[in-house]
């Protein structure tokens, strides 16, 4: 029963081992797997189905042996399982290798095989079983796929066109060769970087955006720009860069498609330029002068701005092309277009609108009267004349000006009325200028005659000096003195000076003024120390103008010598707000200035905008509080608190004060109550020609000079 029962048992067992054998060898076939094992003790070995099937042999077709299992393979890989085999003896390397096994009809499989090592209780060494798979079908596949990426790279790398592409990361992840050469770095440099590494950082900002957009939209981008090659080549790249997708239909990435477009941008610039352009002069067409019109009027709108349009004619034009030929007259063109461009600025428009008709669309005026500033200069240089083949041509031009908004907001009307206005500067007689409004021409003539009014003043000695006394309003002590200009008009009489230097700064014409003045004033002050008077220190007024050029400081320093003037007894007002257009120029020539030993005050202060920066690099010593600060005090509240303001400001960057314009006593006590003590107004005095002058100082100075620079304290 046992027995029986016993033998049952191992026929089930039996039953089930031959199931499972089989299920393991359809499994090894299913999977193109071999197993094979060594017995290292007697060396005999056994393989499985698979390892047939492999070699391409009925199952125990061969008795498994190592020498049969390497009949299969050519020479190299004989060497390579050799190798791996002793190696794995050894305990130096796994057994893992690739390679092929040649069947008995002649076709190659490719096999990855494993191996490893078994020891018996002792550690030696007893067996080893180890695996085969067939992995043809997997490396043919890897072998189409590298294939067909190959042709692909070889495909965009013979395109022209710039390609690339990048993760959403923005890193680049490939590039065909035109790209490689674009960057002048190898793909291997590309990948993994991203734009930041080949472009400037705005240029690279700018493709992040568009890349972000990409993503953001799903869709493509198209932009069009020039871009600089590493080597300095410009080149007008127009791209597309488009999202691309994996199987789920994730964005992964985006590939951009770039078009050198150079050539045809190029032509299209050269049409462009051509369709807007005059071809005699090179100046804008009567198009582009369109445009820029509508767009001057923009601007101007949006900035509450003026502007003026010139309308300019060659008087007898016709007569010089009838007489002297086109070739001459088309030389006379070009010479007007030339000297016109060199009296306007930068920012404004001369056009050519055909014929010898010219505009000039004129921005950067401040006031209407600008303009018949800059319409006498354009008369003055056409009138000088021209040389050509032994002639000596004389030209004389008719301007009409029409002005935004004064005389029309629409492009049309201002054109239309600067044409009219220009008609009325010939029926004038020619070579002349005519507003297209007529008060507007009155003006400008009123400003023109005192211009050349202005030149005779100082050729003729026109001008004289008054001085107004600074007084320190605690011991009621003159301090100093400011010389002030005036003009002895011989009809008008007494002209005070803002009604002058204004014009006197547009023109250039104050700083002669101003260079007389400067004389004139020192040499009285030097007569009055010489008699033992003391006038205190002299304070001059000097324009923004000084500033620019690089002849004030050798010029002062002449003056300084030639007058016998001690440096120590001057003082230099320049307004803040002057300071404030160009700091940095005026900062260098008033520190060589103070270098002299030059007293430098800030004449208007708090009409300006300086910052403490700045005023604090500033080589200074006093400040004057603008007398529109002082008018109102003490009731106003706003100017008391001004006031208080500058005189604390003053206290913190260590700089003395003066006060203008006190004409009470009330100004004069708060003044001093709030620790202002130096007062310069018509409380004390008004402003006095010489004489008056010098009975004030015998009757108000100390009789000792002492600490003149900063006041008698
Ligand atoms: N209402 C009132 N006015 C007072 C009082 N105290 C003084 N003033 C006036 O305030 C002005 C002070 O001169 P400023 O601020 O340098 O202002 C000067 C200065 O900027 C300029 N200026 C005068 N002379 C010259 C010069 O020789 N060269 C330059 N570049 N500018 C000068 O002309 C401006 C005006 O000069 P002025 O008419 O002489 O006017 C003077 C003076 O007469 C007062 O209590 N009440």
């Amino acid at each position: 029963m046992y027995n029986s029962s016993m033998n049952n048992m191992n026929i089930e067992k039996n039953n089930s081992n031959i199931i499972i054998q089989k299920q393991f060898t359809a499994a090894q076939k299913l999977a193109k797997l071999g197993s094979w094992e060594l017995n290292l003790v007697d060396h005999t070995q056994i393989w499985s189905d698979g390892v047939y099937a492999i070699l391409g042999e009925e199952p125990q077709s061969t008795a498994p042996s190592v020498e049969a299992f390497m009949s299969y393979l050519d020479e190299p890989d004989q060497i390579k399982v050799q190798t791996a085999m002793q190696n794995l003896i050894a305990g130096v390397e796994e057994f893992d290798i690739y390679h092929n096994v040649k069947t008995k009809d002649g076709r190659v499989r490719n096999v990855h095989a494993r191996a490893e090592l078994f020891f018996d209780e002792n550690n030696v060494p007893i067996k080893i079983i180890g695996t085969v798979l067939d992995i043809s079908t997997h490396i043919k596949l890897q072998e189409e796929t590298k294939k067909s990426m190959n042709i692909l790279n070889s495909v965009i790398d013979n395109v022209n066109n710039l390609i690339f592409y990048k993760d959403t990361n923005f890193v680049y992840m490939g590039c065909n060769s035109s790209f490689e050469k674009f960057l002048g770095h190898s793909r291997e440099e590309i990948i993994g970087k991203d734009d930041f590494s080949f472009f400037p950082q705005e240029v690279a900002e700018h493709f992040r955006d568009l890349d972000e957009k990409i993503f953001e939209n799903k869709e493509a981008v198209f932009n069009s720009q020039w871009v600089t090659y590493p080597n300095g080549q410009e080149v007008y790249l127009h791209t597309t860069t488009s999202p691309f997708y994996d199987e789920n239909g994730n964005i992964i990435g985006l590939v951009g498609n770039a078009v050198d477009l150079t050539k045809e941008q190029q032509l299209n610039d050269k049409l462009n330029h051509q369709a807007h352009h005059d071809v005699l002069t090179k100046l804008p067409n009567r198009i582009l002068f369109s445009d820029r019109l509508d767009h001057a009027i923009e601007k101007a709108q949006r900035n509450e701005d003026i502007f003026a349009l010139l309308f300019l004619d060659l008087d007898r034009f016709k007569h010089i092309n009838d007489s002297l030929g086109h070739d001459i007259g088309d030389y006379v063109l070009q010479i007007t277009a030339e000297r016109i461009k060199k009296v306007i600025r930068e920012g404004d428009t001369l056009s050519r609108l055909g014929g010898d008709e010219f505009t000039i669309i004129l921005e950067s005026i401040s006031k209407a009267t600008d303009a018949s500033l800059i319409a006498k200069k354009i008369l003055k240089v056409i009138r000088k004349p021209i040389h050509i083949f032994n002639h000596e041509l004389y030209l004389s031009s008719s301007i009409g000006i029409s002005l935004y908004p004064e005389d029309n907001r629409v492009a049309r009307n201002l054109l239309k009325f600067a044409d009219s206005a220009m008609y009325k500067a010939k029926d004038e007689g020619r070579d002349n200028f005519q507003f297209y409004s007529s008060d507007m021409t009155d003006k400008a003539l009123e400003l023109i005659l005192m211009e050349a009014n202005l030149r005779q003043a100082l050729e003729k000695n026109e001008f004289i000096i008054y001085f107004q006394p600074i007084t320190n309003a605690k011991t009621n002590r003159l301090v100093g003195l400011e010389s002030l200009i005036r003009w002895m008009h011989p009809e008008k009489g007494l002209i005070p000076p803002d009604k002058f230097i204004p014009l006197a700064e547009e023109t250039g014409l104050i700083i002669p003024i101003d260079q007389w003045v400067m004389k004139q004033a020192m040499l009285q002050v030097v007569d009055w120390y010489k008699e033992g008077l003391n006038p205190g220190l002299l304070s001059l007024n000097m324009s923004s103008l000084q500033l620019k050029g690089d002849e004030f400081i050798p010029f002062i320093e002449d003056l300084l010598k030639s007058t016998n003037c001690n440096p120590e007894w001057i003082q230099i007002e320049i307004t803040e707000s002057q300071i404030m257009k160009k700091p940095e120029e005026a900062i260098s020539i008033l520190n060589q200035v103070s270098a002299l030993g030059i007293t430098l005050a800030i004449d208007d202060f708090g009409t300006g905008f300086s910052s403490l920066s700045q005023l604090k690099r500033l080589p200074i010593d006093k400040l004057k509080i603008d007398r529109s600060f002082v008018k109102e005090l003490p009731n106003d509240e706003e100017d008391v608190a001004i006031s208080k303001a500058i005189i604390a400001l003053a206290k913190t960057l260590d700089l003395h004060l003066i006060a203008e314009g006190a004409e009470t006593i009330e100004q004069v006590n708060f003044l001093m109550n709030h620790g202002c003590d130096y007062i310069q107004g018509y409380y004390f005095s008004k402003p006095l020609p010489q004489k008056e002058m010098r009975e004030y100082i015998i009757k108000h100075s100390q009789q000792i000079i002492e600490n003149t620079k900063n006041f008698v304290i």
